[in-house]
């Protein structure tokens, strides 16, 4: 019988609600604590905070297996203040999850919380048990008050199996986008995918979500980066006419593009390329693009090949994204191509 990775997603949900309780709270207070990270990238006190409160779970739950984290701990390592500042993060966050800690353990020291930070070291592979996690993935919309998303997922030889992502600005509710905000999703290969408030009480096992059906795919919508640099807007407007799509794209930061077209908001997500060079983080994708297939879709790159999250850190041997439901997606994909083709003529 195939594994059903139950556990491991009940953790999994449990990591992610202690780390959002978390960056919830960096989000209200006025310390961001952002440094600029080599490649220009913004890095908050509570993407640091984050890592170690997930990674502190998913150890405590699994002591032998190993973790592919965004983050590491030199800056805190380094400078008092932040470090002083990451930690009175975490501390609070663990204390006022006390309810979670007989599962997923607490963290006692700064020195502990520095140690667990750099466990996200492993370099990934094709073999074992091994988690990707994104403490904050679209930092840029976490310091501008848009979406953010704490992402976490486990994979077994190489494959994505289980995946849970939370995501405190995004509406409950979509049809009533003024109403409670926080969302936990979460899904286990096989298993579908769920969403639940993420301050809902632990014993609420969510609500199962699918993407729309798209009969008509002029119909449909896309849901897209803020961040031109992460994925050609141009190109995208011109798929987008092919497809004779005329509604406005629904732009938001962060896998919570994933969910929000797992969850029907929205129907197409694409990522084209914008560098020859940029690889793509298996964090970025990893938690979302089972959320997604889960819920009815298909996730392939940009030439129709399926993510390699074997392979190490990255997703090298892939370049883009097109994630859309089963039905559609080799339609929207032949658009993609076509008009990608134009780029390299
Ligand atoms: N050049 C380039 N191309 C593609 N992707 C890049 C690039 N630079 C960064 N990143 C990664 O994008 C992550 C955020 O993606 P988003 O989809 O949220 O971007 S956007 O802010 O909505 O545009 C962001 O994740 P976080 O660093 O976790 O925020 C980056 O890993
Ligand atoms: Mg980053
Ligand atoms: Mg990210
Ligand atoms: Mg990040």
């Amino acid at each position: 019988m195939a594994a059903n990775y139950a556990v491991e997603r009940k953790i999994a949900e449990l990591a992610v609600r202690r780390a959002s309780i978390l960056t919830n709270k960096t989000f209200h207070s006025l310390v961001k604590g952002t440094v600029s990270k080599e490649d220009k990238s913004p890095v908050t006190i509570g993407d640091f905070g984050a890592q170690s409160a997930v990674i502190g779970a998913v150890l405590h739950a699994f002591p032998g297996d190993a973790v592919v984290g965004e983050e590491d701990a030199d800056v805190l390592r380094q400078d008092e203040n932040t470090r002083t500042l990451v930690w009175d993060l975490v501390k609070g966050a663990v204390e006022e999850s006390a309810a979670l800690n007989g599962e997923i353990g607490t963290i006692q020291t700064a020195e502990e919380m520095m140690d667990l930070i750099d466990r996200g070291n492993s370099e990934g592979g094709p073999k074992g048990r091994i988690w990707a996690l994104d403490p904050i993935d679209g930092t840029k919309g976490f310091l501008r008050g848009g979406q953010y998303a704490v992402c976490l997922a486990l994979m077994v030889d190489g494959e994505v199996v289980v995946g849970a992502m939370g995501c405190p600005n995004l509406p409950v509710d979509p049809a009533n986008p003024d109403g409670e905000r926080g969302v936990l999703f979460s899904t286990a290969k096989g298993a579908g995918a769920i969403q639940k408030p993420l301050n809902s009480s632990l014993d609420v096992e969510g609500t199962p979500i699918a993407m729309n059906k798209v009969t008509d795919l002029s119909q449909a919508s896309f849901c897209e980066s803020v961040e031109a640099g992460h994925s050609s807007h141009g190109q995208q407007a011109a798929i987008a006419k092919a497809l004779g799509i005329t509604k406005d794209s629904v732009r938001m930061d962060s896998q919570a593009k994933y969910g929000s077209i797992a969850r029907g908001d929205g129907d197409i997500y694409l990522r084209l390329p914008t560098s020859k060079s940029y690889q793509e983080k298996i964090w970025d994708h990893a938690a979302g693009k089972l959320l997604v297939e889960e819920a009815g879709g298909v996730v392939t790159d940009s030439v129709g090949k399926t993510l390699d999250f074997s392979i190490g850190r990255t997703l090298r041997d892939n370049k883009g994204v097109v994630a859309a439901e089963k039905d559609v997606h080799q339609q929207v994909l032949d658009a993609v191509m076509a008009e990608l083709s134009k780029a390299s003529l």
